[in-house]
């Protein structure tokens, strides 16, 4: 059994306080910026590498970051975690989406339902789904294909799906395999459903209904919303509609729907992409074979994960550079960048999926921790987001830790050479030089014009963003929000704080208001 200790009450916290801190800007700048660039790096799943050269760390404070690893069981707890232990405490709940992906220890049976094999059935059933309405053997009312999934859910049953989606999208078109074209609609402004309604073929659009409760507003509205749509287009909804939702939900078992595909309790919203509510979507648009190889390079990314030594797992390493920056450094915010246009989406994702799980201030046993966890997460792809809030990184008074992510081929392949170099060779040296210049500076007599370095990032660098290297950077972030969990010793798998604001909105929709409710209510005239 693992022990569950407050990270103040480690001697390695003790000794964290202690080391002496790294000037980045020194370390980054001449050779020794240049040795750090080559042995600062750890390999990834899918060829990929986590660089931590310009990280605020040396070989002393990597050698303490592995004490915290070691003292506080990390690696042990994940394991722990995969074996079916009751990690998310708040819930009583198991923690499973890694079986998802492949078998990483023991069988887990609960009830005597193996859950690998739940999850293997679900994937196997929505792939047979997913090949028949590509072979035209399930079709529309009127016999007749359809070209367009659109998946209506919020949260975790949007934000993962949808990022995932733009980030094959080109992909899958340039390598043919493209096989319907997905929308996705999550807000309950009427303008989102109305948008996305507009501007499909509705005759030839299958629905998935996507909500792991069955009970989220948005979702509901936004299902009613399209029934009705439809019913005035005159076409059938329980032809078009599909469910994808936990078996105990009211939406299971539902005759409205032409399908319905199933996750569990044992999965968190902002971690199910790799569950049926990433799996329905994400096949019906690409094909089941796609699907399995993102499948496949996160389950790489998770074998990569049990790993003790720090510098041979690199979500463990990222997360606790990361904890080393947010307790001893004090900084509070993560900017998530990714220098690939397919990615523009990723950064929204994390930040549920690190905000959502990070975003405690009690341990998991529900007493108040005295220091601070999950950071504010924000990003843009690059190089747009140079052109609007890299001012204040590069000069801001707050300094933001930087997780930059980039590829060495583009997706499409189409490229030209413009003043001696292509675009994705202006794209890749825009990144080298921002991490460069964040790094080390540039001193100027005007103080305006002066930089002072000395702004921390990482990046994670690949070949190509695929199906594979794409499910290895999910599963790496997902890991690495789990490792400092552990080490904050949080409950990353509940998220009360959501809960707050449902609850009124229900009452101010049935005018059950008083004091400052019932004002805000009567300002906006419900
Ligand atoms: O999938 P659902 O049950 O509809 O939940 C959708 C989302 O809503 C909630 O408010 C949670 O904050 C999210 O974690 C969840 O992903």
């Amino acid at each position: 059994m693992v022990n569950w200790t407050n990270f103040d009450a480690l001697d390695s916290y003790q000794a964290l306080k202690n080391v002496q801190a790294v000037d980045v800007r020194k370390v980054m700048s001449g050779e020794s910026g240049a040795k750090r660039v080559k042995n600062y790096s750890v390999p990834m799943a899918e060829k990929m590498a986590y660089n931590f050269a310009a990280k605020a760390v040396d070989d002393d404070i990597l050698a303490v970051l592995q004490k915290v690893s070691d003292e506080a069981e990390l690696t042990e707890k994940y394991e722990e975690l995969y074996n079916g232990a009751i990690i998310n405490t708040g819930e009583k709940r198991l923690v499973l989406h890694q079986l998802c992906r492949g078998q990483l220890g023991k069988d887990v049976v609960v009830d005597g339902v193996n859950k690998r094999e739940f999850y293997q059935a679900q994937q196997d059933r929505i792939a047979k789904f997913a090949n028949d309405v590509h072979a035209g053997k399930i079709v529309n009312g009127k016999g007749e294909k359809f070209t367009t999934v659109v998946q209506i859910g919020i949260g975790g049953s949007d934000l993962g799906p949808r990022a995932l989606y733009l980030a094959l999208e080109n992909w899958a078109k340039t390598n043919h395999t493209l096989k319907m074209q997905a929308a996705f609609i999550s807000n309950v402004d009427p303008d989102d459903a109305s948008a996305v309604l507009n501007n499909i073929d509705v005759e030839h659009a299958l629905f998935i209904v996507v909500s792991k409760s069955g009970t989220t507003l948005e979702t509901l509205t936004n299902a009613a919303f399209v029934e009705d749509a439809l019913k005035k287009a005159g076409v059938d909804p329980s032809k078009h509609m599909l469910a994808c939702t936990s078996e105990t939900s009211p939406l299971a078992n539902n005759d409205k729907f032409l399908d319905s595909f199933y996750m569990d309790d044992y999965i968190g919203g902002r971690y199910s992409s790799s569950s049926a509510v990433g799996c329905c979507v994400l096949s019906l648009a690409f094909g089941p074979e796609v699907f399995a190889r993102l499948m496949a390079g996160a389950h790489a990314a998770d074998e990569t994960a049990k790993e003790k030594d720090i510098l041979k797992n690199p979500a463990l390493l990222d997360a606790l550079i990361g904890v080393y920056e947010r307790n001893f450094l004090g900084y509070a915010t993560t900017a998530v960048l990714p220098y690939s246009q397919a990615l523009s989406r990723f950064p929204a994702h994390l930040q549920q999926l690190d905000m959502e799980s990070n975003g405690k201030s009690v341990n998991r046993f529900g007493k108040k921790v005295d220091y601070v966890t999950g950071p504010i997460i924000f990003g843009e792809p690059g190089t747009n987001g140079q052109h609007s809030f890299y001012q204040l990184l590069h000069q801001g008074k707050t300094i933001v830790p930087l997780q930059f992510i980039g590829f060495k081929d583009s997706q499409i392949g189409n490229d030209v050479v413009i003043e001696g170099s292509t675009s994705q060779k202006k794209l890749d040296a825009n990144v080298a030089a921002q991490i460069v210049a964040f790094a080390c500076g540039k001193d100027d007599e005007n103080p305006n014009k002066n930089f002072d370095g000395g702004r921390p990032s990482s990046i994670i660098i690949g070949q190509q963003l695929n199906p594979e290297s794409l499910g290895a950077l999910l599963a790496h972030f997902e890991n690495k929000v789990m490792f400092q969990g552990f080490v904050w010793n949080i409950n990353s798998f509940d998220q009360e704080g959501v809960q707050l604001g449902k609850v009124l909105a229900k009452r101010v929709l049935a005018h059950d208001t008083d004091g400052a409710l019932a004002v805000y209510s009567d300002l906006l005239e419900i």
